[in-house]
């Protein structure tokens, strides 16, 4: 941004306008004194000739009557003219008569006229000699050209006032508003339309198309913006969207949408200083699908996959909503934890979750065989003195020894409760996962 100091057109305009109307004065002023000085210098001579024309008949008849008084008297009627500063009468008899200021001999003009015989106009009976006064003259022209001088400086003050008055009202205004408006325009304030305060009925000109361009400017800036906030806010939404979907996929397992070890080791540090804070109940039950090395040896990875699947969807079936919550732990390991659950609470919720995959979990194959699943349990309640990896680890043994003693079991971590909860209901277990229903 330009940090030139601002100059107003309106003033700048002003200032040649100005400029212009002094030039104008001066050449008008010039040509009107220079017209009156040929006017007046003419209007001089004229007077002149007109006195000499009024006296030399009565000078004629003096000198012809040889009457030096009624000379003189001419010549002070002569002299009664401001313009005639001296006058000398020469008679051709000799005699010689003067009136006047003579210190105007040198520098005032001279004209002289023929006094013509009273009977014969082509006699001459002397000469009349006027020295005019130059000052009068100069005086005359002085005053005139004041005179045209005030006129015309009057006459274009007015001229410059109504000019500077219509600049300032039609231009100066307008424009300042306009610059203010500008100046204080905010992107936040981009509604607020802008609207001169000036008189109707100066037609449209420059300004108004500056005006309808700015509103139109505006329009498109405040569709453009409100475009790129609807544009923002979808891709904000996809982004969140996304990030809680990212979210989701880092803390859970993808096959069986289960959370994820990541998540495990996250959040159960907190569960259990929870649980030992208030003094709750937590569990943790730890299970592991049965031979399921040989499911996917035999049956193909897809079928295990579907096992997976059809194993997670069991243990939820059994477990509160949105209180307890299972981990896939391993590839076929998963963890359940129960808050606000004894350990006698677990092994029953445990016990129900053996009992419905044993009883209702199979998959069909193509050849009518019917491949039933089973699973272990270790089950373990959480300890004043646990850690997240100690009580991990007393359920991880009770499920080894729930392998360990047949499988299909459920084994508590802790002396009170019976070992073995549950024994094998299908014997052999190698068998029965491949025993028609
Ligand atoms: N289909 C499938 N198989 C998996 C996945 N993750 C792990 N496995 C398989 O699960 C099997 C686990 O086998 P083992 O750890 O020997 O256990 P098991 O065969 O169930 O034997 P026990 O646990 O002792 O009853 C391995 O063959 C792994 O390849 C998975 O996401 N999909």
């Amino acid at each position: 941004m330009s940090h030139t100091a601002l100059q107003p057109i309106a003033s700048l305009l002003i200032r040649r306008v100005f400029k212009w109307v002094i030039l104008c004065v001066v050449c008008v002023s010039s040509l009107q004194a220079w017209l009156n000085y040929r006017a007046i210098e003419e209007n001089f001579d004229m007077t002149v000739n007109d006195v000499a024309r009024a006296h030399l008949p009565l000078l004629s008849v003096a000198i012809w009557d040889i009457e030096p008084q009624t000379i003189q008297k001419q010549i002070a009627l002569i002299l009664k003219n401001p313009s005639i500063a001296y006058v000398a009468i020469k008679a051709s008899t000799g005699q010689h008569f003067t009136g006047g200021d003579i210190n105007h001999l040198v520098s005032g003009q001279h004209m002289v006229f023929d006094i013509p015989a009273p009977a014969d106009a082509s006699t001459s009976v002397g000469k009349a000699e006027f020295v005019v006064d130059k000052a009068v003259l100069r005086k005359e022209l002085l005053r005139s050209f004041i005179i045209v001088f005030i006129e015309v400086v009057i006459l274009s003050v007015f001229i410059f006032m109504a000019v500077v008055a219509i600049l300032r009202r039609d231009l100066e205004k307008p424009m300042r508003q306009l610059a203010d408006f500008v100046k204080n325009l905010q992107a936040n304030q981009l509604s607020t339309k802008l609207e001169l305060q000036r008189k109707p009925g100066n037609g449209y000109n420059e300004i108004d198309l500056v005006v309808d361009g700015f509103c139109t400017m505006q329009d498109s800036l405040q569709k453009h913006i409100a475009h790129q906030d609807a544009l923002v806010a979808e891709r904000t939404s996809q982004l969140e969207a996304a990030m809680k979907s990212l979210k989701q996929l880092s803390i859970t397992d993808g096959l069986t949408a289960c959370y994820n070890r990541l998540l495990f080791n996250e959040r159960m540090p907190a569960e259990i200083q929870r649980a030992v804070r208030y003094q709750r109940h937590l569990s943790l039950i730890f299970c592991d699908i049965d031979f399921f090395k040989k499911v996917n040896d035999e049956y193909g990875h897809a079928i295990g996959d579907h096992v997976l699947l059809a194993f997670a969807k069991s243990l939820a079936k059994e477990l509160r909503v949105d209180v307890d919550w299972i981990v896939r732990y391993g590839g076929e390991e998963f963890l359940m934890v129960l808050p606000e659950t004894n350990l006698q609470a677990a092994l029953e919720v445990a016990e129900r979750i053996r009992r419905q995959v044993e009883q209702h979990l199979f998959v069909r194959m193509p050849d009518g065989t019917v491949l039933r699943i089973t699973a272990s349990f270790g089950v373990a309640e959480l300890k004043v003195t646990d850690t997240m990896e100690s009580l991990v680890q007393r359920a991880d043994e009770r499920l080894y020894v729930a392998k360990s003693q047949g499988r299909n079991q459920v084994q508590p971590a802790f002396e009170a409760v019976p070992d073995v909860i549950s024994k094998p209901v299908l014997e052999p277990v190698l068998q029965a996962i491949t025993q028609p229903v």
